[in-house]
């Protein structure tokens, strides 16, 4: 099928707890054209997580099987457990001219920045306004023991210090303004002239009503 839009990838990093699941989950109410990239994971769901819809829950078998057939755009090893993205159903999107929204950490937006999709991305990186702010939410989320807490504390300076490999940067202090601003770095990037590629067909048609005009 032919698109009118070329899709985008939207790719949303943070560290852990910044709150880029919050306003990823907004940005797919916002639009419900939009697909979410459901990636396989080896660690085990959260409360509230359902297999198939926040994650592909795995083990590490069937992670690596998957690595090994080629099916994965990207993939990585974080807090000791890996996470991919398949690529199966981002191709069919792109083909069809549809949006795809990843919530990947930082080695997954390289590799998709450096993948053959290279020219569909759009990266937009959350940094919460203090690290104590992150610890707040991190804990106030009550999803993970403490240890987990504090190991994902201890990574964040990690994730944090590839901020500026991003096309954007939110520093995520009030949700509602910072909804705001996704919304207008989306809205924006989808009228980009590379996005458009129907646009060729109809600026032939207004040369064409154009001529005609001068004709008549
Ligand atoms: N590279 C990569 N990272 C992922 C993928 N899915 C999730 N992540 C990242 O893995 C990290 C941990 O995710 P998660 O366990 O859901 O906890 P969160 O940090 O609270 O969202 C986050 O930085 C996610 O962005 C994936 O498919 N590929
Ligand atoms: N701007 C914000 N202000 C206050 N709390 C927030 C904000 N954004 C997210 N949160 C809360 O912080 C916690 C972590 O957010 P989450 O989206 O799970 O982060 P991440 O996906 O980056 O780990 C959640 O409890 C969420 O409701």
């Amino acid at each position: 099928m032919s698109a009118d839009r070329r899709g985008l990838l939207i790719i949303l990093s943070s560290p852990s707890g910044a709150g880029k699941t919050t306003l990823a989950r907004r940005l797919m109410e916002w639009d419900e054209s939009l697909s979410f990239s459901v990636s396989a994971t080896t660690r085990a769901p959260r409360a509230g997580e359902e297999d198939g819809v926040h994650y592909h829950f795995t083990d590490e078998a069937g992670f690596k099987g998957m690595v090994s057939a080629g099916e994965m755009l990207e993939h990585a090893l974080v807090f000791g457990n890996y996470y991919g993205s398949p690529s199966g159903p981002v191709r069919d999107a792109i083909e069809e001219g549809r949006d795809v929204l990843f919530d990947v950490d930082w080695q997954g937006a390289q590799q998709i920045a450096n993948s053959s999709l290279q020219d569909h991305v759009l990266s937009i990186f959350v940094l919460p306004p203090s690290i104590a702010e992150l610890r707040r939410r991190l804990i106030s989320r009550g999803q993970d023991s403490d240890e987990i807490i504090a190991g994902r504390m201890k990574k964040s300076w990690d994730e944090i210090s590839h901020w500026d490999g991003y096309d954007y940067v939110l520093v995520n202090d009030d949700l509602d303004t910072s909804f705001e601003r996704l919304k207008t770095i989306v809205s924006a990037e989808r009228l980009r002239l590379k996005q458009q590629p129907g646009l060729t067909d109809f600026v032939r048609g207004l040369q064409a009503e154009f001529n005609d005009e001068e004709q008549s």
